[in-house]
């Protein structure tokens, strides 16, 4: 018999915790339902092929607007999975600003978490999902955090993190993004290790599974 999964959205600002409370989940609830029951996909898989481009292009690209995003192609993959199909899910480098050759199949499984900033911004999107979480941190702590690990994990500078969040981060953080806390069901205060949140977030996952 096919699997129709339960998805449940995370979205916010950039290094708001959207990964460590999705990694989070992810992990305590493999122990309780099974590691082959629950998967991860990242909405910035899903950022445009964009091949046809220089480096230097690539580079000046806007990735906090919504057109950055081949959305289509995740709505595509939500529901084959929803039907029980596996699908082959695109592997992005940030160091290059583009999708690498390879792709990541996967079946699909009771759990699937979606993390990324706009995943709420889409209807169509939204209306797949059975569950929506925003993540509320200050946008002072994610700038720190997002300066601490895009230097150490996706090969940036201060200077460069400092100038992108200037130009792009914030200001389509304040008009994409930030609005799309109304459309939630859980918002978590301060980040990915908020523990009544995680707690609360997997009981309901749990209870969805029950029913
Ligand atoms: N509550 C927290 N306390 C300390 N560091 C955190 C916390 N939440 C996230 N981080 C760290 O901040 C960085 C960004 O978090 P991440 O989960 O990658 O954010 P996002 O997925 O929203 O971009 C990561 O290095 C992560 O380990
Ligand atoms: O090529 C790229 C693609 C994306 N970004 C930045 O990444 C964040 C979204 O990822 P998080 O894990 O949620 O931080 C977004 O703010 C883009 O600015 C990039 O710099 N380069």
């Amino acid at each position: 018999m096919s699997v129709s999964p339960i998805f449940i959205g995370i979205a916010g600002a950039s290094a708001s915790g959207k990964s460590l409370l999705a990694g989070t989940i992810y992990e305590e609830l493999r122990n309780t339902i099974g590691g082959h029951s629950i998967a991860i996909i990242k909405e910035d898989s899903y950022y445009q092929e964009q091949s046809d481009l220089t480096f230097e292009e690539r580079t000046a690209i806007n990735y906090d607007h919504p057109n950055a995003f081949d959305h289509d192609l995740l709505i595509d993959h939500i529901d084959q999975l929803h039907q029980g199909r596996e699908v082959d899910i695109p592997i992005y480098d940030y160091t290059v600003h583009n999708r690498s050759e390879e792709k990541r199949p996967l079946s699909p499984v009771p759990v699937i978490i979606i993390e990324g900033i706009l995943i709420l911004h889409d209807k169509a999107i939204r209306k797949r999902l059975d569950a929506k979480v925003f993540m509320d941190t200050p946008l002072d702590v994610c700038l720190l955090r997002r300066l601490r690990r895009d230097i150490s994990e996706r090969g940036r500078t201060v200077d460069s993190v400092i100038e992108q969040y200037k130009r792009t981060v914030r200001p389509m953080f304040l008009e994409f993004i930030e609005p799309t806390k109304q459309f939630a069901d859980i918002i978590v205060p301060r980040g990915g290790k908020n523990r009544v949140a995680i707690e609360m977030i997997k009981a309901r996952i749990l209870q969805m599974l029950a029913n």
